[in-house]
């Protein structure tokens, strides 16, 4: 099998590492020429996951030709980027070729999320089972070690799911089929709200009581946006709604989590971001998600809080004590 995995950054990188040690043929397109030669020469990323030795199956390239042979296309770019970058892609895109897009994020320019972006992009409007979505709880590094993980293939035809769920996993990599496109890219994209809410949480010292609370509300969240988008409930107790959001709001390997972090310790959303040389998808998000619940009409306190914190409206410590203080109900999704 022919594999392209566009994006060459954690989590393009890892996947290619994955598939290619399954024996396809995968070529990881990227834009550095440095870190291709990187790749091909000492099976290394030379930017990410340092230290880890990849498969020397994979082929790195800056050249798109190669995307002509491919049946199957990873897009491992950031979320708020794909609108503008995938266009150059759509010349090599053949009539059979299937999208697998990995990202977690809302396009906050459009306040889409990207199942009603990038299949266009692509002319796929009519033909839903040439998208799908992978996501769950997968920290790249964790991945490309070999470490157990397990996520959700989600695609709208069911046995291009299944099909694809069986090229995805190997003995380490298990994959579950849904058909449930949508609730599986929010849950993806969402979490990365609460893992920086339950990030700031920590930085402030306000203990575990206060994080498990969070994650809790959170999921409420998510669900009461998923449900009004018409994604499914029990997507949202699956591997890419609570699995996920367990896996980043605890795990200090996640990005958001740690954008959480310091912010709770008092620095500035924009200190962080110019330090960061990989992507926090949930800050975007944040807005995107209050942006679209606003017109929806749902309540989302949490999203809500992270988005005036970020926007240097409330300070971490206003924000936690306005969530405490607001008026009393009873507990419901
Ligand atoms: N890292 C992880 O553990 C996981 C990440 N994801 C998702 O996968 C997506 C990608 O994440 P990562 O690979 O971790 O991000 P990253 O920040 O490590 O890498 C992003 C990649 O996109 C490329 N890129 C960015 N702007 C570009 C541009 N203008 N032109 C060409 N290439 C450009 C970068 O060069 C880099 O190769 C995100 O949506 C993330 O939420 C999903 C599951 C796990
Ligand atoms: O989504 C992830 C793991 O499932 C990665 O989380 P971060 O983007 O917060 O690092």
């Amino acid at each position: 099998m022919h594999i392209a995995v566009l994006g060459g950054g954690n989590f393009g990188t890892c996947l290619a590492h994955v598939l290619a040690k399954s024996g396809h043929d995968t070529h990881l397109v990227l834009r550095d020429e440095n870190v291709a030669k990187s790749i091909n020469t000492i099976h290394e990323n030379s930017k990410y996951l340092s230290g880890i030795k990849l498969c020397k199956r994979i082929e790195a390239t800056t050249q798109f030709g190669v995307l002509t042979g491919c049946e199957y296309w990873i897009i491992a770019l950031p979320c708020q980027k794909q609108a503008e970058l995938l266009p150059r892609f759509v010349p090599y895109f053949g009539e059979m070729t299937t999208l697998i897009n990995v990202a977690k994020g809302i396009d906050l320019k459009r306040l889409l999320p990207l199942s009603m972006v990038v299949p266009q992009i692509f002319g796929l409007e009519d033909e839903s089972a040439r998208y799908a979505v992978l996501s769950g709880p997968s920290f790249a590094k964790e991945v490309a070690l070999d470490m157990p993980t397990a996520c959700t293939l989600a695609c709208a035809d069911e046995s291009r799911a299944v099909h694809l769920r069986d090229i995805f996993t190997t003995p380490y990599f298990r994959c579950y089929s849904s058909t449930d496109v949508l609730g599986v890219e929010l849950g993806g994209a969402i979490k990365n709200i609460y893992a920086i809410a339950a990030g700031v949480s920590d930085g402030l010292n306000y203990g575990d009581n206060a994080r498990a609370s969070l994650v809790t509300r959170g999921l409420a969240e998510m669900c009461r946006l998923g449900l009004a988008m018409g994604a499914n409930f029990q997507t949202f107790m699956g591997l890419s709604g609570i699995g996920d959001l367990m896996l980043t709001c605890n795990g200090d390997l996640s990005r958001n989590r740690q954008v959480g972090l310091r912010l709770g310790k008092g620095e500035k959303i924009d200190e962080i971001i110019a330090s960061m040389n990989s992507v926090a998808e949930g800050v975007a998000t944040t807005h995107a998600v209050y942006a679209m619940a606003q017109n929806l009409g749902v309540e989302m306190p949490i999203t809500y809080t992270m988005k005036k914190i970020l926007d240097g409206e409330f300070t971490p410590q206003d924000g936690l004590q306005y969530l405490l203080s607001r008026e009393q109900k009873p507990e419901r999704f």
